[in-house]
């Protein structure tokens, strides 16, 4: 099932042409398992040369092999080995671009001092100006403390940052919206409240990502409160949109009504709380969240106060025990804990024609060759398998439509709207096990979700604009 499975390396390697040969370094790379796909002549020269070699390789672990064949042959030294992908990374993902030119005193004097002073007095005037006047408006803080970070745990700011850069990509590449990755050195929840709400002024909306569970419910509902611009915890509400919409249509293709399935969820963080949340509001009644220490039940005490309502909220029949436990008879299970936690012996105790979304990034908590054809309709978070359900599917649209709306929040009303327009872009006739759900590629996801965000923001008093291309539709 697996789409790709290769990876390529580049080779920096310095060459002493009287002892080796170009071909039979070739050769070397060939017999380890390696395809040369491209070479770059760094520092030529008579007798040493430096070369990048990039080469393809089917299977990750092939590389350390093949280096070491190659540092040890003679006449070679090999300089170093950089994945693509580290130096993808090399200087960060982003950077801030002028929209216009300064070249000479005159666009110094209006991008700047004098000229730039009568924009702050109209600002100060009207701060509802900030909208137009500045990038407010475009303009989005992608927010983590780096204490859960995809499915990596609490791995602090600085290594965050990759993450979040790769947020901010997502947003300009598919939606347009400027973003700003901000990783805080404190897992406080009063500063980082208290920091969040002091860089408002210059963002037109918050996109709070991979804060860790509890405080992350916290934190966002106080911000919720205090601000008058969109708070968006996207591990949260950009995963139960994407979420529902795949379940939409996976139910679809089992033939099974939403208010009659079994639902396993997995991990009851951050994602898994709020997409119990919205299953709940979709219609689904017999949902048991599993945690660490086995199903979420009434009568047990919690530290976690979410827990404690989760519990009233949920697991009908009041189902204790761990997950091998508990998921006998479901119909669908939600993994949003951590890899490899599902096994195949759990698989065959759920009810014939099994959806599994396996949502844990970097890794899914059951991996497609241990799924195999046990699991009716398979899913994960990562773009290399079919069906990826992950929230960029959500998050930029979701965003687009509330800047272009000017919206002061995104209500469960705006998310549900999204988690429809989504789940409408696959057709009845394209519908199938592995087409679920639209590829983050496919352009009708923003316009369709920014659209459904839009309508609904006006049709629920939250929009404070009406976007032009809205303005006939009234
Ligand atoms: N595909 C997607 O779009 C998304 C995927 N995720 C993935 O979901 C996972 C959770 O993310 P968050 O909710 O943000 O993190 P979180 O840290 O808030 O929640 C993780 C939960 O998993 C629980 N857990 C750990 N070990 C467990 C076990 N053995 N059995 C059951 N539960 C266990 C933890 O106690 C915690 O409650 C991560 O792997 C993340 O990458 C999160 C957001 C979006
Ligand atoms: C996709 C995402 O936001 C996560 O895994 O944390
Ligand atoms: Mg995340």
């Amino acid at each position: 099932m697996r789409m790709e499975g290769g990876t390529s390396v580049i080779l920096r390697v310095e060459m002493d042409k009287h002892a080796v040969t170009f071909g039979e370094l070739v050769s070397l790379i060939g017999q380890q398992g390696g395809d040369i796909v491209a070479i770059d002549v760094i520092q030529p020269g008579r007798k040493m040369e430096i070369r990048d070699l990039t080469v393809s390789v089917a299977e990750p672990s092939v590389v350390d092999t093949l280096s070491k064949a190659v540092s040890i042959m003679k006449g070679i030294h090999l300089v170093n080995v950089s994945d693509r992908t580290f130096l993808l990374h090399l200087g960060g993902k982003i950077q801030v671009q002028s929209k216009v030119p300064i070249k000479n005193r005159d666009d110094l004097s209006r991008v700047y001092t004098p000229g730039v002073a009568k924009i702050c007095l109209a600002i100060r005037d009207d701060p509802n100006k900030a909208h137009s006047l500045t990038i407010r408006r475009n303009t989005v803080a992608v927010v983590s403390d780096g204490t859960a970070v995809l499915g990596l745990g609490d791995i602090g700011p600085l290594a965050a940052m990759p993450v979040m850069e790769g947020k901010a990509m997502l947003f300009k590449e598919l939606a347009g919206v400027d973003a700003f990755p901000i990783c805080l050195d404190t897992k406080d929840t009063e500063e980082i409240i208290a920091i969040v709400k002091a860089l408002a002024p210059t963002f037109g909306g918050i996109n709070l990502e991979d804060i860790s569970s509890p405080r992350c419910f916290e934190i966002e509902r106080r911000l919720k409160e205090q601000l008058d611009i969109p708070v968006f915890h996207d591990d949260q509400h950009g995963t139960a949109v994407v979420l529902l919409a795949g379940l939409l249509n996976a139910l679809k293709i089992v033939g099974k009504n939403i208010g009659e399935i079994k639902v396993i969820v997995c991990g009851i963080g951050a994602a898994g709380v709020a997409c119990s949340r919205m299953l709940l509001a979709a219609g689904v009644k017999h949902l048991i969240g599993v945690d660490k220490d086995g199903a979420i039940h009434r009568g047990a005490n919690y530290d976690n106060e979410v827990w404690n309502e989760f519990a009233t909220l949920t697991n009908p029949n009041n189902e204790t025990g761990r997950l091998s436990e508990v998921i006998g008879g479901a119909d669908v299970f939600i993994g949003l804990s951590r890899p490899k936690l599902l096994n195949r012996e759990d698989v065959l105790k759920m009810n014939p024609d099994p959806i599994v979304f396996a949502m844990a990034n970097p890794d899914p908590e059951i991996s497609p060759e241990e799924a195999g054809s046990y699991v009716r309709v398979y899913a994960t978070g990562r773009s290399d398998y079919p069906n990826q359900l992950n929230n960029v599917l959500a998050f930029p649209g979701i965003f687009r439509g509330a800047l272009d709306a000017r919206a002061s929040t995104i209500s469960e009303s705006m998310k549900l709207a999204a988690a429809k327009a989504i789940a409408a872009i696959v057709t009845d006739e394209e519908l199938n096990e592995e087409y679920i759900i639209p590829s983050v590629f496919n352009d009708k996801v923003v316009p369709a979700v920014r659209k459904a965000v839009i309508q609904e923001a006006i049709h629920s008093g939250i929009a404070r604009k009406v976007p032009g291309d809205f303005r006939n539709l009234e």
